[in-house]
């Protein structure tokens, strides 16, 4: 379990973290969203003390991480610029790091197996591909077999077989009851990964809750339907109580009704439907949602308008979020 309370981080007059709380439960994977710059990168690192909060706190299973007598047990962590000595072989670099917190040499063969890299085991890390050395990052943080695990854009650069495997290897972990908590900027990825989410922006927290909840807020689900009887199919719809509106094409879109429903119905009235789906919103959907509110919002209080909800919207413009490695 990860706690973090009131987490501020201050560079000169920018406030890049700006009272963070939240906690990253165990048995899931958490994602950890925001735009290019929100602070994410920031929080991490001030999660694994490698930066100093200007304000509040992180508790690592109840304690400062500089209070863990050997963090590697209770957290691993792969952040975007491993640091790996790329004159020593991969295994010698997990050795040193092992040996640095007691962690038995064995273990550096188990984790090398776990990534796929025995077979390069005893060759130099600075010839290594991205993917590998992004495997031989993933296999340093997983030496202590630490119950929570922290992945700062773990699939940048990767090709779809290694995107593959980091998801599953990811799900795994979480289903044997580890705290995962992962950034990405592949919201694609993300949906398919992520069971709960932390959205920033601007260091402020936008959104803490489940993956399926955050599209169902955030965006719109709704039915398509494509008929020859098109206007018969209005007129139906419309005495039946739902609010049909024309979409592109001439199909029409029934917002809070189930297909069942409006199937039925149709049958009922002889009505020929050639298309009946349900649409279901993306994480990416939600997300450009979220994003033209902030938008809107900033139209708004730019033209002297006052902020519509105490003025806690943070800035979040669609040109801030340009995928790093999408
Ligand atoms: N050492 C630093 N000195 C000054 N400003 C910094 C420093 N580190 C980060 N920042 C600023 O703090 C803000 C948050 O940066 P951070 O890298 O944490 O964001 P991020 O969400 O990880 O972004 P990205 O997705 O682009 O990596 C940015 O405006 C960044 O320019």
């Amino acid at each position: 379990m990860i706690e973090v309370e009131g987490l501020t981080k201050r560079f000169g007059r920018k406030v890049a973290v700006d009272h963070l709380s939240f906690e990253v439960r165990p048995g899931v994977v958490t994602g950890f969203l925001g735009p290019n710059g929100a602070g994410k990168s920031t929080t991490m690192r001030m999660m694994l003390d490698l930066d100093n909060p200007s304000g509040g706190s992180v508790r690592i299973d109840g304690k400062r991480y500089r209070d863990l007598a050997e963090p590697l047990t209770h957290i691993g962590a792969l952040l975007e610029a491993k640091a790996m000595h790329g004159g020593r072989t991969a295994y010698n670099n997990l050795l040193c790091l092992a040996q640095s917190n007691r962690i038995p040499e064995r273990r550096v063969s188990e984790v090398l197996d776990m990534v796929g890299l025995t077979a390069v085991a005893r060759k130099k890390s600075k010839g290594f591909s991205l993917g590998m050395g992004q495997r031989l990052g993933i296999a340093s943080a997983l030496l202590g077999d630490p119950e929570i695990l922290m992945f700062d854009e773990p699939v940048n650069g990767l090709d779809p077989e290694g995107i593959h495997w980091i998801r599953n290897l990811m799900k795994a972990l979480a289903a044997e009851g580890r705290t995962i908590f992962v950034s990405s900027h592949l919201m694609s990825e993300m949906a398919l990964t992520a069971d709960h989410l932390i959205v920033i922006g601007q260091g402020r927290l936008l959104a803490n809750t489940s993956m399926a909840q955050f599209i169902h807020d955030n965006s719109r689900s709704y039915a398509r339907l494509r008929s020859p009887q098109r206007e018969e199919l209005r007129d139906v719809l419309a005495a039946a109580g739902h609010t049909p509106v024309e979409g592109e094409g001439g199909v029409l879109e029934v917002d809070g009704a189930e297909t069942e429903e409006l199937g039925e119905l149709a049958a009922r009235h002889g009505i020929v439907l050639h298309e009946l789906s349900a649409q279901r919103a993306s994480l990416e959907d939600a997300f450009m949602q979220m994003t033209a509110e902030s938008v809107e919002y900033h139209a708004h209080a730019a033209a002297g308008g006052g902020p519509p909800t105490g003025g806690a919207v943070p800035q979040w413009g669609p040109d801030r979020f340009e995928g790093k490695g999408a």
